[in-house]
């Protein structure tokens, strides 16, 4: 009996190597697994750090959270090219707005994550597990996606009480993971609670994962990611009627900025 396991796992170790080399999808799959896998335990690690740490939900619980998923970009092959982080240096909070492509974006998040700063996510992402736990104890905002009307109360709930609790809100305004390589139209509701709190609005830009990264092609191997934040946009003064506007303002600034980054000549 043992020995037939013990053969079955010397065929396994001497077939692994072909396997991922015939087979992207076989690599593909173990590389995201992993990452998956990472996530999952890493959370279950972390979450008693952080109640024992800080006792609860509490923005304070994403430097713990930031030091851990900053080490994930090693077990990737990935680098992070940073450039612009003193425009986090802004007066109080902030609205921070960057594009969003992949499950991997975590990774860039927490390498340029500024202290004091929350992220607003879909509300099935409380349900993620571990991942859930540790995301609701490091302070994230849920929303439905699916009832603008409940989204709005929540943003502007986020509008409110930003200022007192000094927090910066990180926001995905495509409100989806997008891997073009280009940008999705940006939904609205960020630059709403950036002018109903009369915030800045800093942009962040990530350069474009296609050259590493493309899930339909099981394309998944080791790269650089630049990363640009923007000088903050000011709200002051700025009333809903000038949210339109804003919104198109950032969305050609920062695409602009992904072509240049992407090195993809622009429009
Ligand atoms: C230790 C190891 C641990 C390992 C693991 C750790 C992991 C890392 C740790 C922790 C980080 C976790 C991070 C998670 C991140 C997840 C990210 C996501 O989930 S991305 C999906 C959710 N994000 C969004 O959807 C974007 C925000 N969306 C919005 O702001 C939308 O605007 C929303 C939902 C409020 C409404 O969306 P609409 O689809 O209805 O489209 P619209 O065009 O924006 O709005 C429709 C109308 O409503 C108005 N409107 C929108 N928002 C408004 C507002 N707040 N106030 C007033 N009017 C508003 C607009 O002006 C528009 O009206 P008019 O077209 O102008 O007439
Ligand atoms: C081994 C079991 C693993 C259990 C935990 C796995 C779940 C990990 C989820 C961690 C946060 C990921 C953040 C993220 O990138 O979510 C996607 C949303 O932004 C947008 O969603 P969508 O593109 O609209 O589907």
């Amino acid at each position: 009996m043992e020995l037939g396991w013990l053969l079955w796992g010397a065929a396994v170790l001497l077939l692994l190597p072909v396997l991922m080399e015939l087979s992207p999808a076989v690599n593909f799959a173990l590389r995201i697994g992993f990452y998956y896998l990472l996530f999952f335990v890493c959370s279950a690690l972390t979450a008693p750090v952080c109640l024992l740490v800080n006792g609860g939900r509490t923005v304070k619980n994403m430097r713990i959270i930031k030091t851990v998923v900053k080490t994930f970009k090693y077990f990737f092959g990935l680098r992070f090219e940073v450039k612009g982080l003193e425009n986090f240096e802004v007066e109080g909070p902030a609205i921070i707005v960057s594009n969003h492509q992949s499950i991997l974006d975590m990774m860039g998040l927490m390498e340029v994550l500024p202290d004091n700063c929350v992220q607003v996510g879909k509300k099935e992402l409380m349900y993620a597990g571990t991942v859930g736990l540790i995301i609701y104890l490091g302070g994230v905002i849920f929303i439905n996606r699916k009832s603008t009307s409940s989204a709005k109360m929540v943003m502007a709930e986020v509008a409110k009480t930003m200022a007192t609790d000094n927090v910066k809100v990180w926001v995905y305004p495509e409100g989806t993971r997008n891997c073009t390589g280009d940008l999705l139209p940006f939904k609205k509701g960020a630059f709403h609670v950036a002018v109903q709190a009369q915030v800045p609005v800093i942009p962040v830009v990530y350069s474009s994962f296609t050259t590493f990264y493309n899930p339909k092609k099981n394309l998944f191997t080791s790269g650089k990611i630049k990363v640009e934040v923007l000088p903050p946009i000011e709200t002051k003064g700025l009333t809903s009627d000038d949210v339109s506007e804003l919104t198109d303002r950032c969305y050609r600034t920062m695409r602009a900025t992904l072509f240049r980054l992407s090195g993809r000549p622009g429009e």
